[in-house]
């Protein structure tokens, strides 16, 4: 679906003084290559200013790399791009696609014409994508009065009305709560498992990456470092996972044998952990009676960094 080879991306910047100007050549992207294939859900993660948007707005033909060959679906987007925006959806979690002041059920008519779907498809589409996303209670809202989570699964609707074979999201739970979260992963995998919709995932959340995405493609300074499975990257590399426990009392020992002490509040403890939670959630419970228990994740880019910094990634590919 996706053929990316050796990709070249830079952006010259003005620098220097007003008596000595400077041009200084930025390299966002350099030498990236990578193959998606159709059907798979891929994490295309690294911290900010890595190079993924700009990679993104090659592959959606927003931009014209510097050099290197890229097709999505046999076509290269900034040459083709009325026939590849037909068959591409794209989800930015900081814009939206909708017209603001119109309801949201116009703004999906209004791209319906844009797209040229046809009528039956359109309603069948609009139903389904109704129901999954509850769009119901706010359909004749206009967009500009939704909440962040509503406008999140309109434009994902939105998206996707136009049955593209690809669909780009870009930090799709960005500022959610948990179940709205929860609502929009489980969409995407619906999607993405019945109607084999290819999905690069652009995310700061692990948690997306982990419901999603078995593979990712890791990008730092415009390199890419790591292109595989989540498993053994996070094995290997995702320390950092912690427990929070409510004890029902504050307990005369927080230290539990096994588990790493972050700090206490009272009934409350941290404890740091890597891997599967099961074996620490066991050693907790046996330790004092638990009246409530959350596992928070690794912040993705802390793990990123820490890969890069560490250079393990590289002694670990190669
Ligand atoms: N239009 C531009 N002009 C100049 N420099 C740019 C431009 N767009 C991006 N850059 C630079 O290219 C590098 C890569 O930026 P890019 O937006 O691709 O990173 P990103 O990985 O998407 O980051 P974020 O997670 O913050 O969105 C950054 O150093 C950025 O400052």
């Amino acid at each position: 679906m996706i053929h990316v080879q050796n990709l070249r991306k830079t952006f010259t910047a003005q620098g220097g003084s007003w008596l000595r100007p400077q041009r200084r050549v930025h390299e966002a992207v350099r030498d990236i290559s990578f193959t998606v294939q159709p059907g798979e859900v891929v994490g295309y993660l690294g911290p900010n200013g890595a190079g993924k948007s700009t990679t993104v707005k090659i592959l959606t033909g927003l931009l014209v790399p510097d050099s290197g060959e890229v097709t999505v679906g046999g076509l290269v987007p900034w040459k083709a791009r009325r026939a590849h925006v037909a068959r591409l959806g794209a989800v930015f979690g900081q814009r939206t696609t909708l017209w603001w002041d119109l309801p949201v059920r116009d703004s999906l008519d209004l791209l319906r014409h844009v797209y040229r779907v046809p009528a039956a498809r359109h309603t069948e589409n609009l139903r389904l994508f109704t129901d999954l996303l509850g769009l119901g209670p706010f359909l004749a809202t206009p967009a500009r009065a939704l909440s962040l989570g509503q406008r999140m699964r309109a434009d994902l609707a939105a998206a996707l009305l136009h049955d593209p074979e690809l669909l780009f999201l870009d930090e799709p739970t960005v500022g959610l709560d948990v179940v709205a979260k929860e609502r929009i992963r489980e969409f995407v995998a619906h999607i993405n498992a019945q109607r084999g919709v290819t999905v690069l995932l652009t995310t700061h959340d692990l948690g997306d990456v982990e419901r999603l995405a078995r593979r990712v493609l890791i990008i730092d300074h415009g390199q890419l470092l790591y292109d595989g499975d989540l498993g053994p990257l996070q094995a290997r590399y995702g320390q950092g996972r912690e427990l929070h426990v409510e004890y029902e009392a504050p307990p005369a020992e927080p230290q539990v044998p096994g588990l790493t002490l972050l700090g206490t509040d009272g009934p409350r403890a941290r404890y740091a952990f890597s891997g599967a939670a099961a074996g620490p959630i066991a050693l907790v419970t046996a330790h004092a009676p638990v009246r409530d228990l959350t596992v928070q994740e690794p912040n993705i880019e802390a793990t990123i960094r820490r890969i890069y910094e560490g250079g393990l990634l590289r002694r670990a590919v190669g």
